[in-house]
């Protein structure tokens, strides 16, 4: 049956406002801030009337050039990912030390299967597509892999030791030349987020996790809910995850807009608010969301191979009640009514197609590839030395030891990116940079002027299947390799 969200009637007029694009002189000045807080003029932001927004060059960039870093506007780790690696919950890097990361994850693992899941429990929170997948140096065969799913036999070590490694008791060799932020734990005390440092923690707590947090200072109701909405996040989609951080950093921008707005007026509260209260506001708060292009989820999702085209429309309805029951168990946690029409079911859609749409895969490469492989260059005897050591722990972790950070991430600028099958740059990791920002490099020289494109598709497909999977997107491409090639 089709789920009847209420709001989604009551609040018509105020989510088509919010549903509405923005106006060329709102997208100009929207991108002007971002390139001028970044102190950023070698790119822009134009529009078209064929393909929406796109990146053009305001300079020549030269091949293997850094065209763009691009700071995520919301981003989360994978779920599945998390027994892997231990990172910042705000800028993704690796933190606590190369110890802490080994300790984590075998005690993370051994717990794991203890509790007897197995690689099934997780698969379905990886269904969300990421059709722009980030290249990265240190390149990891399968990203889907679950961490205990390596073929080779790994030859667990003694729980003492996983121990002192886990509370920093025992030193690896070396692992001082690797080191990490120390990590600082979410000052709510959810025992969930952690940082790399005090002002990720604050710029996390203000942006989204105040209201997310699931610590003391949370009223047990609402952390009984936000702990539900979470489990079924992880056990369904932890896309699901990514909108709630929407959902409350916009909660939270309205408020603080609102806020400054009284303190300007005087508390003359009349002024700022007329008829419908505060809509100006929550239309102001959601503008950085208005600007990443949108489809309802449930109609823009691609169907996966396994269902057939019969199939189709219950597929979709399937979808559809997912992302109802997600928001129900949401709105119970952190329903804001001066904020109602962000907890629609049309809203809730399109921010997870917008997701969809425009999601650039976040990775962060691990940082024991890097010591690991120091070890081994090292000469005998002190390589010997080392490898007593360290050789019991990589049969221990097995042959993925150094898995990347994995998530999604919505990046404001690089969701600009118009497709091409023959791109003139892509998302590209290089071994600097271990954060969770985007990377655009050229592929080839750019002129200024010239639009910058990425492949959405692996461009050696064959001209049917680059065709087939951009219709997900919703446009036939028609550059010049397609125009080549098409039959
Ligand atoms: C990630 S967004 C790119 C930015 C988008 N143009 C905008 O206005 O926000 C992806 C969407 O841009 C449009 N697009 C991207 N590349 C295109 C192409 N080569 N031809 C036609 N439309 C394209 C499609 O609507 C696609 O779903």
């Amino acid at each position: 049956m089709e789920p009847i969200c209420s709001i989604t009637s009551a609040c018509a007029t105020q989510i088509s406002a919010l549903l509405s694009p923005p106006s060329p002189n709102q997208i100009q000045e929207y991108y002007h801030n971002i390139f001028s807080s970044t102190h950023c003029n070698s790119i822009t932001v134009k529009q078209d009337d064929n393909f929406g927004k796109g990146l053009y060059a305001a300079t020549d960039f030269k091949e293997d050039e850094l065209v763009l870093k691009d700071q995520m506007l919301v981003g989360a780790q994978h779920s599945f990912n998390k027994i892997d690696c231990f990172v910042c919950s705000f800028c993704f890097r690796f933190i606590g030390s190369i110890e802490t990361q080994i300790g984590r994850r075998l005690y993370l693992t051994q717990l794991r299967a203890n509790e007897s899941h197995d690689c099934d429990e997780g698969s379905s929170s990886k269904s969300s597509k990421n059709y722009h997948q980030m290249d990265s140096s240190d390149e990891e065969e399968s990203t889907w892999q679950c961490s205990s799913g390596s073929s080779k036999t790994k030859v667990p070590l003694p729980e003492g030791v996983v121990e002192s490694l886990m509370n920093g008791q025992l030193k690896l060799p070396y692992s001082e030349k690797f080191s990490l932020p120390p990590a600082v734990p979410c000052h709510g005390g959810c025992g969930e987020a952690y940082y790399c440092s005090m002002s990720c923690a604050e710029a996390d707590w203000e942006s989204s996790h105040s209201l997310l947090c699931t610590g003391e200072s949370c009223d047990p109701r609402r952390r009984e809910a936000l702990l539900k909405f979470v489990k079924h996040a992880n056990e369904t989609n932890d896309i699901f995850l990514l909108a709630a951080k929407v959902i409350s950093s916009t909660i939270l921008r309205y408020h603080k807009l609102k806020a400054n707005c009284l303190a300007e007026k005087g508390k003359n509260v009349a002024s700022c608010v007329s008829d419908h209260p505060n809509f100006s506001l929550l239309l102001e708060a959601w503008r950085p969301i208005t600007m990443g292009y949108k489809k309802r989820w449930w109609d823009c999702i691609a169907l996966p191979d396994d269902i057939d085209s019969s199939d189709e429309a219950s597929f979709r309805m399937q979808i559809k009640e997912l992302a109802f029951e997600s928001l129900q168990l949401l709105q119970t946690a952190i329903f804001d009514k001066e904020c109602e029409p962000l907890f629609s079911l049309e809203i809730y859609g399109h921010i997870i197609g917008m997701f969809e749409l425009n999601n650039l895969d976040l990775v962060v490469a691990s940082p024991m590839e890097d010591y690991f492989l120091y070890i081994d260059d090292l000469s005998n005897p002190d390589k010997e030395e080392a490898e007593k050591i360290t050789q019991p722990i990589l049969d221990a972790l097995g042959e993925d030891y150094s898995t990347s950070c994995e998530g999604t991430a919505f990046f404001p600028l690089q969701s600009c990116m118009n497709h091409s099958c023959c791109p003139n740059a892509k998302a590209f990791k290089r071994d600097e940079d271990r954060d969770g920002q985007a990377t655009i490099i050229a592929l080839r020289p750019i002129c200024k002027g010239e639009e910058i494109t990425i492949s959405y598709v692996d461009e050696d497909l064959s001209f049917e299947e680059r065709q087939a999977s951009l219709a997900d997107y919703g446009f036939r491409c028609r550059c010049p390799k397609c125009i080549e090639e098409e039959p």
